[in-house]
């Protein structure tokens, strides 16, 4: 059974999910130490911010096919040196969106209140009012830097209280910045003509201290500025300058250079600079969004599945995967099949893709079906994410051709590879959406589903060669669940292709190629 390490604290609901297929330790805490002595018994491992995933812990994770982060931003993996040893990485980009946002307008507005400052002197015994005065948001300019996702649904809110939005987002087209009422504007301009700013981008070598010194000297000495999005973005000693010298009216900052939070002169930087810890994503719906997101991709992949969410393979919107799934699969089953009839050494992959799939995305297709051509070799060590580079990396040449015209099965698959038994090419397709059938083998019709144990032999086709391989399989005592022969011509040649429900003993095959009529023959484990 696979093992799960959940080193943060995760909703229960991500726990359950896990625990339907795997062993789930929930180890919150550990020291980095620890974790790397652990982490090598680990086939999946499960964070939140907490956990700095770094590549040694990546290094010692020898089990790890997936580092599943219940969250957005992945700054605390290192996913160049998880790719590097094809470990997923996969995250939650929209299950606390709303948390996020809401917490961002909350921040937003206890600022322009006082909350947290009136709260802390009413408890402790005072009735002030005065110091207390604060200001509206409404008619307001708020400046929101990155229009992404959480960006979108603070406008959204902004915009119903009354707010004029400026945005700056070099990713983003003046048409989706005003269907979201935002002015798009250089962030220059936004920075001065803001009342309110707000940061929903990711830390990046170019975001990192984008407001610094220089940026903070540009806006109004009303201007507040909120940082719900990552710690670093915003200098932070610049930033307690500026808040004590009334350079700026205030800020509300949810994240941190360093987390946890140490010695710093922002906890005492009064009570127009408000903190939280890094409390954006949690609320009680988010936390479940995000665990169910991440749990189940982790269950998924350790079942074999792909993930719908992974930072390092080409994304996929959840509804394209879905479409995709089974071609993903019928992908990886034929290169897996046809590397085995090519014999090792495979110097070239071709693909055709034919009918509906002809016009998918092709890409998650091919490098399917090139996990599948190399899972033979490197078994579990080749994966979704490092396939492409496995290929490049022996010189395979892959070809990929379409044709939406073949209307044999609503779509199928043409997967041949020339390897060092020569050039094989199996066709495959689709029946009733997911179940896959063998159609074409070496250009001989069969219809066969895929089975773990098979074999394939080429021979001529003559009376009582079917019943020389089956008595011949029965004196080793391998059992035939199913057997089909295809052929183009009456007593030309032919395959045959059996299903057997154990793996061949050894010296079989040598006594099949001794059968008169066999030409040649393969034996296949998927
Ligand atoms: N505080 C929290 O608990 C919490 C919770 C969720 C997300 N986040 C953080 O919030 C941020 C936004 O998340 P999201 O889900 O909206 O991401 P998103 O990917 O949907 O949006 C990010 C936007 O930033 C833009 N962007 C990138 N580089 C930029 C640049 N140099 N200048 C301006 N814009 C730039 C992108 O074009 C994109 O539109 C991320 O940093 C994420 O990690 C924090
Ligand atoms: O895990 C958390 O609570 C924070 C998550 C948040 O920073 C994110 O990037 O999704």
């Amino acid at each position: 059974m696979s093992k799960v390490l959940v080193s943060d604290p995760i909703d229960q609901v991500g726990i359950d999910i896990l625990s339907q297929v795997a062993q789930v330790d929930v180890k919150t805490g550990l020291p980095p130490e620890e974790l790397i002595r652990i982490i090598p018994e680990y086939d999946a491992l499960m964070i939140r911010s907490g956990t700095r995933v770094t590549q040694e812990i990546i290094e010692a994770g020898t089990q790890l096919k997936i580092i599943g982060r219940a969250g957005v931003g992945v700054d605390n993996v290192d996913v160049p040196a998880a790719t590097r040893r094809g470990i997923l990485v996969v995250n939650s980009p929209e299950g606390n969106t709303i948390a996020a946002a809401e917490h961002t307008l909350a921040m937003m507005l206890s600022l322009s209140r006082y909350i947290p400052d009136a709260n802390q002197s009413i408890k402790s015994g005072q009735w002030d009012r005065k110091t207390y005065v604060g200001v509206e948001v409404y008619k307001k300019t708020l400046g929101i830097v990155g229009l992404g996702k959480i960006g979108a649904h603070v406008a959204t809110v902004a915009r119903a209280m009354g707010m004029k939005l400026l945005a700056y987002d070099p990713f983003v087209s003046t048409e989706r910045a005003e269907q979201l009422g935002c002015r798009l504007v250089e962030i220059d301009l936004l920075l001065r003509e803001a009342d309110y700013i707000t940061l929903h981008l990711p830390k990046t070598p170019e975001t990192t201290h984008l407001i610094n010194a220089e940026s903070l000297a540009k806006m109004k000495p009303t201007a507040r500025i909120v940082n719900c999005a990552r710690g670093g973005i915003i200098d932070e000693d610049a930033l307690v300058e500026a808040v004590k010298t009334g350079k700026i009216a205030g800020a509300a900052i949810d994240v941190f250079e360093a987390e946890p939070l140490g010695e710093s002169s922002l906890r005492s930087a009064g009570k127009d600079l408000i903190l939280t810890p890094h409390l954006g994503a949690s609320t009680e719906e988010a936390q479940v969004n995000v665990a169910i997101d991440v749990a189940e991709q982790i269950r998924d992949v350790l079942l074999g599945l792909p993930a719908r969410s992974a930072v390092n393979i080409p994304g996929l919107r959840p509804e394209v995967l879905e479409k995709l799934r089974p071609y993903l699969q019928l992908a990886e089953t034929l290169g897996n099949l046809v590397a085995q009839l090519a014999g090792g050494r495979v110097e070239s992959l071709n693909i055709r893709l034919q009918g509906e799939v002809a016009s998918s995305d092709t890409q998650p297709i091919v490098i399917a079906a090139l996990k599948g051509l190399l899972s033979h070799a490197l078994q579990e060590r080749v994966n979704y994410v490092n396939a492409s580079i496995e290929a490049k990396e022996r010189g395979i040449r892959v070809v990929e051709t379409r044709d939406a015209s073949v209307k044999d099965y609503t779509g199928s698959l043409v997967v041949s590879a020339k390897g060092s038994l020569g050039e094989h090419s199996v066709t495959g397709a689709l029946l009733g959406g997911d179940e896959i059938r063998i159609t074409n083998v070496d250009e001989f019709p069969v219809n066969v589903p895929p089975n773990r144990y098979m074999l394939f032999t080429l021979h001529r086709d003559m009376p009582g060669i079917i019943g020389k391989i089956g008595s011949l399989l029965g004196s080793f005592n391998v059992n035939i669940a199913s057997m089909q022969v295809g052929r183009k011509i009456v007593r030309g040649d032919a395959v045959m292709v059996l299903s057997i429900d154990d793996p061949l003993p050894d010296g079989i095959l040598a006594e099949i190629l001794k059968v008169p009529g066999i030409r040649d023959a393969y034996t296949v484990t998927l």
